[in-house]
């Protein structure tokens, strides 16, 4: 399994310069907010400081009075200001979050089906649920703590350097540990996030894979097996996290260091400074207080810069989606009057998942508009990669593949899907009611509420599903899905036929789409399938003989070529491999009968 790529720096910082352009107002106006609170905050040991040397120069009781109350002021400006400020920035990161979100839903919608197929679907499970719960801390609180942190002290190193320069310099003196100590931290702690987000995303993968495969786990009794395997992947998350842990035990206390000695050096130096006379005691009053007030945003920003990384983190991961490529945009592509009918040709077609080992060794066919193909072959010939390269799933290496002669590389995704739809054995009810599950595709133009419910059960009808739906006591409205009312196998593949039969694509791709249920069901399903291929191309993916005797050709695959084309009963003149084949298969069939009887 792929995994899915990491964003750029580049495109991180794309993002953030997104983030803040989105809504320039709103940065404005929490920038203009947190400075107007931290400027009233700063107000506060300034004043304290003429409070202190006023005393000590003797002073009125009404100068004390207005020093009081311009403090109590200053203190109550800067509790409003600063939570209008905190409000306001969480509203912003929601709404980045939202975008964030949103663009993220709309770019895995569009990936490639072919990469969809690829890719570790915990990996990207992970990348939609817990990465992105990772990133809302990052940016719902992170951010906007560490833009306020970060003003507070750029104002009240203003403030200080205005107050006192020569303590400015002591207040200063653990700033170099401060910097080495964060570039050494940055440098070891974003990797190791990057990393425990991957091996968690491996661990969602495994319990996903055992969830998954459940009765296959209990068959051949793997659980101990799966157990094992899902407590090696958690061994080792672990043993990262415990790494993180230990990069926050060296780092933590040297910002705990950088927050305090300045304040004893404060003290100290500062006290000696006013005993010789090299600053006032108002000065020094202020300047205390001002470090004193810089512990609150570095220890902000203590706590806040590690959710930061770990959002950072997640924000590589959730991005590294749009480093896919989109192969097909939804509106690119051909007008949709551009030939209609169903007709399909192939020229040259060849493929190979991976370069090294080609599978379609140029296949060359016609399928003339409302023909009923069968494509039949040993296992591994390549009739269901024929089928994907038809549905547009991936893309032929070399040679075309033609709809209505249009390349089926140009069309757009919604114009593809309404020209070829494909049916197979993997059905999907969605949790939600029997008509959420039907309506899938779009309802036809003048039908802004959707498709009404006679629509979707005469498709029901044509397809033999009406029957259950209406021995369901809430009929349309039942609830089906994990957990709610089920949906036997053969019904859900005739929610699939109905589905198509909204949908109207004039190219029907069936890739063994009744293998996986019992001969009774089976053929009842054949009956639904016919009624859906009236009038439309069929291509259909047989491993059948005898479900592929009724097409009007039928073409033989072997190791990825296309070896025989013809009526079945011209392959059998023929006495090639069809012939050979359907001899096999013709015995074992009245063998399996004379048993049974
Ligand atoms: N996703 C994939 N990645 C790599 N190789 C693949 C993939 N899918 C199929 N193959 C390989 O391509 C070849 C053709 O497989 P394909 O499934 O198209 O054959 P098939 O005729 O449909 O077989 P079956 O009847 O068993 O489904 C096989 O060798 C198979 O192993």
């Amino acid at each position: 399994m792929n995994r899915l790529p990491l964003a750029a720096p580049e495109d991180l910082r794309d993002w953030l310069r997104q983030y803040l352009r989105a809504d320039r107002r709103g940065v404005v106006v929490v920038l203009a907010l947190t400075v107007a609170a931290t400027v009233a905050g700063l107000v506060g040991p300034a004043l304290l400081g003429e409070f202190v040397e006023s005393v000590q120069r003797g002073t009125t009781t009404a100068h004390v009075d207005l020093l009081a109350i311009a403090f109590v002021v200053a203190l109550v400006v800067q509790v409003l200001l600063h939570r209008a400020s905190r409000v306001r920035a969480a509203v912003l990161g929601e709404a980045a979050l939202a975008r964030t979100r949103e663009r993220f839903v709309d770019r895995v919608l569009r990936l490639p089906l072919g990469e969809v197929d690829s890719v570790d679907s915990g990996d990207m499970l992970s990348r939609a649920t817990s990465d992105v719960e990772k990133l809302d801390e990052g940016v719902r609180h992170a951010l906007p703590q560490i833009f306020t942190a970060l003003v507070l002290l750029a104002l009240t190193l203003g403030a200080m350097l205005v107050t006192s320069p020569l303590l400015t310099l002591v207040a200063l003196i653990t700033t170099p540990l401060l910097v080495l100590s964060t570039r050494w931290y940055r440098k070891r702690a974003l990797p190791a996030y990057e990393r425990l987000l991957e091996q968690w995303s491996d661990v969602r993968s495994s319990t996903h894979e055992s969830v998954l495969g459940a009765f296959t786990v209990e068959s051949l009794r793997l659980s101990g097996r799966r157990i094992d395997h899902g407590n090696r992947l958690l061994a080792r998350a672990r043993k990262t996290q415990k790494h993180t842990i230990g990069l926050q035990s060296r780092y933590f206390p040297c910002l705990d260091l950088s927050v305090f000695l300045p304040m004893a050096a404060m003290l100290l130096l500062g006290g000696w400074a006013y005993a010789n006379d090299l600053v006032s005691l108002a000065a020094l009053t202020a300047m205390v207080l001002y470090v004193e007030r810089l512990a609150d945003p570095l220890g902000d920003l203590m706590a806040w810069l590690d959710e930061l990384q770990m959002g950072w983190a997640a924000l590589r991961r959730i991005l590294g989606v749009e480093r896919i490529r989109v192969d097909r945009e939804d509106t690119a592509g051909v007008p949709a009057e551009q030939g209609t009918g169903g007709s399909v040709v192939l020229r040259g077609v060849r493929f190979g998942y991976t370069p090294d080992r080609p599978v379609l060794h140029g296949i060359d066919l016609e399928v003339a508009a409302g023909e009923r193909i069968a494509v039949v072959g040993s296992s591994g010939a390549g009739k269901s990669t024929l089928g994907k390269l038809l549905a547009g799933v991936h893309r032929p290496t070399a040679g075309t593949v033609h709809v209505d002669g249009v390349d089926v590389s140009d069309l757009g995704a919604d114009e593809l899907r309404k020209r070829i739809a494909m049916v197979t054995q993997d059905t999907h009810v969605f949790a939600g009611t029997v008509r959420d599950n039907l309506a899938l595709p779009e309802p036809p133009a003048g039908q802004p509420d959707g498709w009404t419910d006679e629509q979707l059960l005469e498709a029901a009808r044509a397809v033999g599903a009406d029957e259950w739906i209406e021995s369901c006591d809430d009929g349309l409205d039942t609830e089906v899905g994990p957990g709610e009312t089920h949906v036997p196998e053969a019904v859900a593949q005739q929610f699939a036929l109905v589905r198509i039969l909204l949908a109207q694509p004039q190219v029907l791709l069936l890739d063994e789409a009744t293998s996986a249920l019992d001969a009774a069901a089976s053929e009842h399903a054949e009956g639904a399938l016919s009624a859906v291929a009236r009038g439309r191309t069929v291509i259909a993916i047989a491993h059948r003989l005898d479900v592929a005797r009724d097409a009007d050709r039928i073409a033989l695959m072997e190791g990825g070529r296309l070896v025989e084309l013809g009526s079945h009963d011209e392959l059998l003149e023929q006495g090639g491999l069809y012939a050979r084949l359907w001899r096999a298969w013709t015995a074992a069939e009245a063998e399996t009968a004379g048993a049974a009887g």
